[in-house]
Order: C-alpha cells, then structure tokens, then sequence
C-alpha cells in the first residue's frame, strides 16, 4: 500500500515539526484540541483508520479493539509504556502494536534523579519558603536532608531506563543494586558495579532508595504490595517514575502517614491522574505530573520513531519497535 493512502489518526497533539511530517508522508488526522479522545472520538478514529498513534491517556482496551474497523492494522504508541493497550486482543485481531523505546531513557533517569534528590535535599519544603517569603535566614539546623553518595539504591527492573538510572546515581558516589526479571548478562552488570538480588523481598529489606523501573504487566501488579513495603527500612525513600499500579499507593500513603517510611518522589500514580489526595500535602513526598520524558529532544525523537514504525509497516515491513504479548 503506498504511504500517502494510509489513513492515520493521532489522538492528542504532537510537536510541531512531528505533525507537520506526519501530514507530508500520510492522509493523517490531527487533533485540535490538547485533550485526550472521548471514548465515542476513540472508537469513531479506530473504525475508520488504518494506523492509530495514541499515547498513555488513550485506554486501548479490548472493548475499543473489538469495534475496530476492518481498516485498523496498526497501533503506533507514542511512548515506551503499552500497558494501556491490549496487545493481546489486538494480536488477536491481526493489528500490529508498536511503541517508542529508547528515546525516553535518558529523559527519565534525569527525572529520577531528580525525585532522588528532591526528596533527601528537600527541594519542595526550600522552594515553598522561598515562594512564600518565609525564609528567616541561613541556619545550621534547618532543612537538613540526607546525602546520596554511599548510599544504597536498589533498582526494580534494570532495563534501559534502570541502567541509565544505575550509571547516574553511580556518579553520585551511590551502590548499584537491582532485581529484575533476569539477570543481566555479565558483560552488560560488571560495567555496572551492580549487585543482583534474586530475592526482591531481600533487597527491598536493604535499600535506602528503591526506583521503580519496570514495566506495569499482569506480573507486576503492586509488586510493591503493603506486605513488601513494610520490609522496607523506615528511613528509605520509594522513586516511582514507571507506572502507579506497580506500587500499592494506598499502602504507601499509610505508611507515609504513619512515618513508617522517610519519604517519596512520584511521576505516576495508581489513583487517578493525581494520585492518593492525602499524599499531595506531605513536605517528605514530592509529586510531579507524569513527565520524565518531557523534554523538546525527548518528545521529537518519540515522533521520529512513531513515523519511523509508521512508514515502515507502510512500506510493508513488520514496525521495528513491534511489541507482543510475550513482552508482558
Ligand atoms: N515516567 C515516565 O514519563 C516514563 C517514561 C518512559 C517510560 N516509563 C515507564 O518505564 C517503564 C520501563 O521503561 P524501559 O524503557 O526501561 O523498559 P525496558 O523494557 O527496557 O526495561 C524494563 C525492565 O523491567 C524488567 N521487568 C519486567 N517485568 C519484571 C518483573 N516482574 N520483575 C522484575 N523486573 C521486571 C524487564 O526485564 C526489563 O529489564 C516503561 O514500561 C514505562 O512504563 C515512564
Ligand atoms: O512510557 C512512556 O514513554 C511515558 O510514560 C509516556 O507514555
């Protein structure tokens, strides 16, 4: 099928120059307004369109799958995440999922780095004294926070964004240890300096940091549950940049409630787009909406990579970022 027939709708906006490359290489749909798709635009744009470009606001469950057109053969996520789509009913019906690996991996360990430090330096309690001129002066017992350097960090799910993580808090004189799905390979850890822990309970029992880096699947379903959050050390810190529902938010809440926890970073939440309410006023937990790949370079190279995944299932090519249900 020649690219310019195929029929694409994009369900939010995208930058700029994305859009604009989009309209020259195919009779694209662009969005407007920069809100997500009702369900009633989502299921008109998957009846009428071959390739649809949704991101992590669009639910593509099997419900939306089954009133896809005929026409449907391809859904190009704009993002590295896919746990809103269901790859599975889609496999089932012949359509073609893809996402945007890679490009997001730097973007996101600055992000976790930056909850890391947000929470031990307690930037937000410094800035909101700032901003509402409450600062009395330089005190040597004020707003004392911890130091990263020497302590240990335990990375849950040491892929591309773990390893970026690993080899950032490394400079900051940090110890690298991880439990992931399988172990890296030796070529790939000892460059690392990381310790493996096979047992997610034992390493969660040892941490001072951990990072949540892993995917949201069936299999990691509050992996983080209350029984494992309670190993923790009282003085550790949870960084969640990967999905809310990896992590058991409520349980989480109470034991920040309870001091039971030294504090938290959080990009994504399990509750709503906002997260647990009761969270949003703890000076020890900072919260930032969802963008550790929210960066100019970041957000192009996502859309060169959707066109690429695009043009290349046009061409008549499997997409080089396909996913199937055997990454879940
Ligand atoms: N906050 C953001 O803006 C943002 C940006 C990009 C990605 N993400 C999230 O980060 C996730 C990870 O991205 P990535 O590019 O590093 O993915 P990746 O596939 O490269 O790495 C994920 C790692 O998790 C491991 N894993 C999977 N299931 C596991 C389990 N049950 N137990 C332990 N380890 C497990 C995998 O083996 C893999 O090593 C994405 O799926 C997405 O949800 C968030
Ligand atoms: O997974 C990702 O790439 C981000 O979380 C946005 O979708």
């Amino acid at each position: 099928m020649p690219s310019k027939r195929l029929s694409v709708v994009v369900t939010r906006r995208l930058p700029e120059p994305v859009e604009t490359r989009l309209k020259e290489l195919f009779d694209v749909t662009l969005r407007d307004e920069d809100t997500p798709m009702t369900r009633a635009e989502l299921v008109a744009a998957v009846q009428e369109c071959d390739v649809l470009v949704p991101t992590v606001t669009d639910p593509i469950d099997a419900g939306l799958i089954g009133q896809a057109g005929p026409n449907l053969k391809l859904i190009a996520n704009f993002g590295a995440g896919f746990d809103h789509i269901d790859v599975q009913t889609a496999r089932s019906r012949g359509i073609l999922v893809s996402n945007t690996p890679g490009v997001v991996t730097e973007d996101t360990a600055e992000i976790v780095m930056a909850l890391m430090l947000g929470v031990t330096r307690r930037i937000q309690e410094g800035l909101s004294l700032m901003q509402n001129g409450e600062w009395q002066g330089y005190a040597p017992t004020a707003l004392l926070g911890t130091r990263l350097g020497g302590k240990r960090l335990g990375i849950l799910g040491m892929g591309r964004i773990g390893q970026a993580v690993a080899k950032r808090a490394a400079a900051f004189g940090m110890q690298i240890h991880y439990h992931n799905r399988r172990r890296l390979r030796p070529e790939v850890e000892e460059p690392l300096d990381a310790t493996y822990w096979d047992s997610l309970d034992q390493m969660v029992a040892r941490m001072d940091i951990i990072s949540v880096n892993c995917p949201s699947t069936p299999s990691t379903y509050h992996l983080l549950n209350a029984r494992r959050l309670r190993l923790l050390k009282p003085s550790a810190i949870m960084i969640n940049t990967s999905r809310g529902e990896v992590l058991d938010e409520n349980a989480l809440t109470r034991m920040l409630k309870a001091g039971e926890l030294a504090g938290a970073g959080l990009d994504v939440y399990e509750h709503g787009i906002q997260g647990n309410p009761e969270l949003r006023n703890m000076p020890n937990v900072v919260m930032l909406p969802h963008m550790g790949s929210a960066t100019h370079e970041g957000r192009l190279e996502m859309g060169e990579k959707v066109i690429i995944n695009v043009k290349t299932f046009a061409d008549g090519h499997r997409p080089p970022d396909q996913v199937v249900p055997a990454m879940l």
